[in-house]
């Protein structure tokens, strides 16, 4: 039997970002990713080195322990890594799905899969220049079309820094349909230091008079709410 490489499953917390901030989830963390992003704030879930942490399990016993965290209640699972994309995570879908349960999935839309159709919400993180990568728009437009099944569809993009911000722009006229969010970047991604609120709040406002003083009313700008309230501590 196909397993999943899993970093880890947590919960239930919020859903820190994006649309769905504020939502009780449990999260999926897949292991593995094509992307190095320079502040990856998931690196456990990303470099090989971490591989030996991450527990090869079937469709079954994702779901199983999914079940058991949320007491068998359903409510919304966040997919997210690494990126879940390089693996099959349409079999889990299905099982929740029929118990009643959503899901959720974020990647950075450089690889499409089918079981993108299946979820209620897919969140398309395409990475701008301070993260070192490169974006393929046309695996992003693939991604796109795989998820035309999905209840919704999102973009959400990090911004450090101008040209992160300009590239933000740029990227959201591509895609002038596709609800938008922002979120500034957390330089600290160390688990063992401490992020105040504050300081999160700080690039929060910076982003924020950006956005309103350019007159820019499309997309919707959020702080990660799960930082403020527990800085890079994992498995929250
Ligand atoms: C860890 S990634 C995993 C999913 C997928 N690989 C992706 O990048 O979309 C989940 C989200 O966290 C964001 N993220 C990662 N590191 C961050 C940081 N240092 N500050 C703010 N957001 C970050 C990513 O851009 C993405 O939207
Ligand atoms: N609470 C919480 N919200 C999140 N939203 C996206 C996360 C991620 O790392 O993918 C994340 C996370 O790790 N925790
Ligand atoms: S694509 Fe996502 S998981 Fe992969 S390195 Fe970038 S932020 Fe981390
Ligand atoms: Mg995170």
């Amino acid at each position: 039997m196909s397993r999943l490489r899993i970093a880890e499953i947590f919960g239930p917390t919020i859903q820190g970002e994006g649309a769905l901030i504020g939502e009780p989830t449990v999260f999926v963390r897949a292991g593995g990713c094509d992307y190095r992003c320079a502040w990856c704030d998931s690196m456990h879930a990303v470099d090989s080195r971490y591989r030996d942490t991450w527990a090869a399990m079937t469709s079954e016993a994702v779901w199983a322990k999914v079940r058991q965290l949320s007491g068998g209640r359903a409510l919304t699972v966040s997919i997210s890594g690494g990126n879940p994309a390089i693996q099959d995570f349409g079999p889990l879908i299905e099982m929740g799905r029929a118990a009643g349960y959503r899901f959720a999935c974020e990647t950075q839309g450089s690889v499409a899969r089918d079981w993108f159709g299946a979820l209620d919400m897919l969140v398309l993180s395409p990475k701008p220049p301070s993260s070192g990568q490169v974006t393929d728009w046309n695996a992003f437009a693939d991604c796109l079309a795989a998820g035309r099944g999905a209840g919704r569809m999102v973009m959400k993009i990090v911004v450090f820094d101008e040209a992160d911000y300009a590239w933000a722009r740029q990227a959201a006229a591509r895609h002038p349909d596709l609800p938008l969010y922002l979120q500034p970047g957390n330089p600290e991604v160390d688990p063992s230091v401490p992020v105040g609120a504050q300081q999160v709040a700080d690039r929060l406002l910076w982003l924020v008079e950006k956005v309103t003083g350019d007159g820019w009313f499309a997309p919707r700008v959020l702080p990660q709410l799960h930082v403020m309230l527990w800085g890079n501590k994992r498995g929250v």
